[in-house]
């Protein structure tokens, strides 16, 4: 089994016992009554490479990155160091994530909030739009084509934007094909956690114009994020450096400052 399937398991079992105590009717209430949605593609759109900035606690390849007792805090200090997007972990038994992490954040940001966990249900997509998430991450290699599909059209219909993750042409091709307008690409391996940073550069340009394209993962600075830049990244998604740092608002700022370069503005 590898491990993107051992971790799925387990997701499995956690959302049982969540669907257990929170029918679905109910979420779909506290989904309504939730703030609409910010616009995700607008803040991607923008000039310049942007930055999304994880709140990661651990991670199957390197254990315990950071305790993170305040959630809220370290998404401030993104926030102030110039993230167009706050990454939160959700997943609980490799990651040390929850929904009440995310919520957190959503209540002491202004910018968008990016579920990140492994969604093989809609009542994930719900879950995510009643703790206020603007954006929600899909993982090919984790859903069969027709779950894909729904999960893309379900996700958009109830305000979230989809970030669909691949890391093969293969997997890119079938996010295109499932409607997404912001792709992911993950330097990890999410069946071996190998990180390859050459990934992005090959699956790139296989990806139409016009889609968000996102360079996920292995982000150790500004030197990392210009060379994504310069295979065609819209924005990077950066966890573990920014989480193991002393100063994560001014590893942001320096990441957003180098994204920000004039001589990126044309691909922008
Ligand atoms: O910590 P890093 O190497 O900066 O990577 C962040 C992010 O890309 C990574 O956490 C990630 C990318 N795709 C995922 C899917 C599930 C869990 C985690 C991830």
């Amino acid at each position: 089994m590898s491990v993107l399937d051992e971790i799925i398991e387990g997701v499995r079992a956690d959302l049982a016992d969540r669907q257990r105590e929170v029918p679905l009717d109910a979420l779909k209430e506290k989904a309504a009554a939730a703030p609409a949605a910010r616009d995700a593609l607008a803040a991607l759109r923008g000039p310049g490479v942007s930055v999304i900035a994880e709140v990661k606690r651990s991670s199957p390849s390197k254990g315990a990155l950071a305790a993170i007792a305040d959630p809220a805090a370290l998404a401030r200090d993104y926030e102030a160091g110039g993230a167009k997007v706050i990454s939160v972990l959700t997943e609980r038994r490799r990651f040390g994530g929850s929904l009440a992490d995310l919520a957190e954040v959503r209540a002491n940001v202004g910018v968008c909030v990016l579920r990140k966990d492994f969604v093989v249900t809609s009542y994930q997509l719900w879950e995510a739009r009643a703790a206020g998430a603007d954006m929600v991450l899909l993982i090919v290699a984790a859903l069969p084509q027709d779950a894909l599909v729904s999960l893309v059209e379900r996700a958009e219909s109830i305000g979230l934007v989809p970030l669909v993750e691949a890391h093969t042409e293969e997997e890119a091709a079938r996010a295109v094909e499932a409607g997404a307008k912001v792709v992911g690409v993950n330097a990890r391996d999410l069946r071996t956690l190998k990180v390859d940073r050459g990934v992005f550069a090959r699956v790139a340009p296989t990806i139409p114009k016009d889609v968000v394209k996102i360079a996920e993962s292995g982000v150790r600075g500004p030197h990392d994020l210009l060379a994504y830049a310069s295979s065609g990244a819209d924005a990077v998604l950066v966890g573990e450096s920014l989480v193991i740092g002393r100063d994560p608002r001014a590893a942001v700022a320096d990441l957003v400052a180098a994204g920000a370069h004039p001589a990126l503005r044309q691909s922008g």
